[in-house]
């Protein structure tokens, strides 16, 4: 097991990374999700040795890790930028860590291959990296890091450099690898698709502290303050009220942080998805459309709700224009009930 407790980073005039303590079981993948600057590579960074701890404790399989060098500690990083040898043949850049590990290059060869057709690769082997996208490289990073089957993997924003549909794939691929081949992996990332796909869990980094950490699924469903429903996509927070009608919105369901069963909407903090308020004929709220943005497989409107006032919503395609009324139809998923 991977142990953080109260690790925090300074540099002249920031604290990068604030009392954080985390654990990764083994076999098990964790995401540290967050915005540009909370913290995140910094702290993948001190994990891996390349960046002093201030105060605080690092510990794999019960060692401490203070003093310890970072190749010592045998975890495999594959940062953003790859940072591939650019003299060196695609295999051999992925074949390097076997080779440190003294495997022949007819062992070697059979492992590359495999690694290559894996990321999407097969017949690169003798390309060099200057000759690849940015994408093929980083897959070719992707693979070298796999290559030595390292007990912990640190993955810095693996993905970000792909375009949408490889990256889907990769994430999926990357998800199948750790888990089939039994992996602890710390994954950070600011994208939510990729925590959500690789990791079994989460935890949400703003400002160099974690905010909430839990199963994925529960982090997305029952974030535990605005800030972090915000990050993770609620785009509408209903503060509680005494005057408006809130009939209209699921009540919590039993076991959500901090509230009981039933509680009552309109005295909670609540978060909408914009997929919580859908178009649908037979909906109980109406409202006039002041907005349409089409995107790839919706409309994306936005409604002035009587009672409520101009939020959020989505349509099927060849929805309503603006100026229309409509009724809208509210999908529990989306709405999250959060904590005082
Ligand atoms: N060597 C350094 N010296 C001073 N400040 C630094 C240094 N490295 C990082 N920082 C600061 O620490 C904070 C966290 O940086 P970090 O790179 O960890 O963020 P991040 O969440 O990984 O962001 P991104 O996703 O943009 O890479 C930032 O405010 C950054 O400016």
């Amino acid at each position: 097991m991977l142990e953080l407790d109260d690790v925090t980073v300074t540099f002249p005039g920031a604290t990068a990374v604030d009392r954080v303590g985390l654990r990764v079981e083994e076999g098990s993948v964790l995401a540290v999700l967050g915005p540009s600057g909370c913290g995140k590579s910094t702290l993948l960074r001190a994990v891996a040795g390349l960046e002093p701890i201030s105060s605080g404790s690092i510990r794999w399989r019960g060692r401490d890790l203070a003093g310890v060098a970072t190749h010592e500690r045998g975890f495999a990083l594959m940062f953003q930028d790859g940072q591939l040898f650019a003299q060196a043949s695609v295999a051999d850049n992925i074949g390097y860590p076997l080779r440190l590990r003294g495997q022949g290059r007819r062992q070697r060869a059979g492992r590359v291959a495999e690694l290559l057709e894996l990321v999407g690769l097969g017949g690169y082997a003798d390309r060099r990296p200057a000759t690849l996208s940015g994408g093929e490289q980083q897959r070719v990073a992707l693979a070298r890091s796999l290559a030595a089957d390292p007990a912990l993997l640190l993955l810095d924003e693996p993905l970000s450099s792909l375009d949408r549909s490889l990256r889907d794939r990769l994430a999926g691929d990357l998800r199948e690898i750790l888990t089939t081949t039994g992996t602890t992996a710390l994954l950070v990332t600011h994208d939510h698709d990729e925590a959500f796909t690789v990791a079994d869990r989460m935890a949400v980094m703003l400002d160099g502290r974690i905010a909430q950490e839990g199963d994925a699924v529960e982090v997305w469903r029952q974030p535990v303050s605005r800030e972090v429903a915000s990050f993770v996509g609620y785009d509408t927070i209903l503060e509680p009220t005494s005057t408006e009608r809130r009939s209209w919105l699921p009540t919590a369901s039993p076991g959500v942080a901090g509230r009981g069963p039933g509680a009552d909407p309109a005295s909670s903090v609540v978060a909408l998805r914009r997929s919580a308020l859908r178009v649908d004929p037979e909906g109980e709220l109406r409202g006039v459309v002041r907005r349409v943005v089409t995107v790839s497989d919706a409309l994306h409107l936005e409604v002035d709700v009587e009672g409520v006032g101009r939020m959020p919503a989505l349509a099927a395609d060849r929805g309503p224009e603006v100026g229309d009324d409509v009724r809208l139809t509210v999908d529990p998923r989306g709405v999250a009930h959060l904590p005082e």
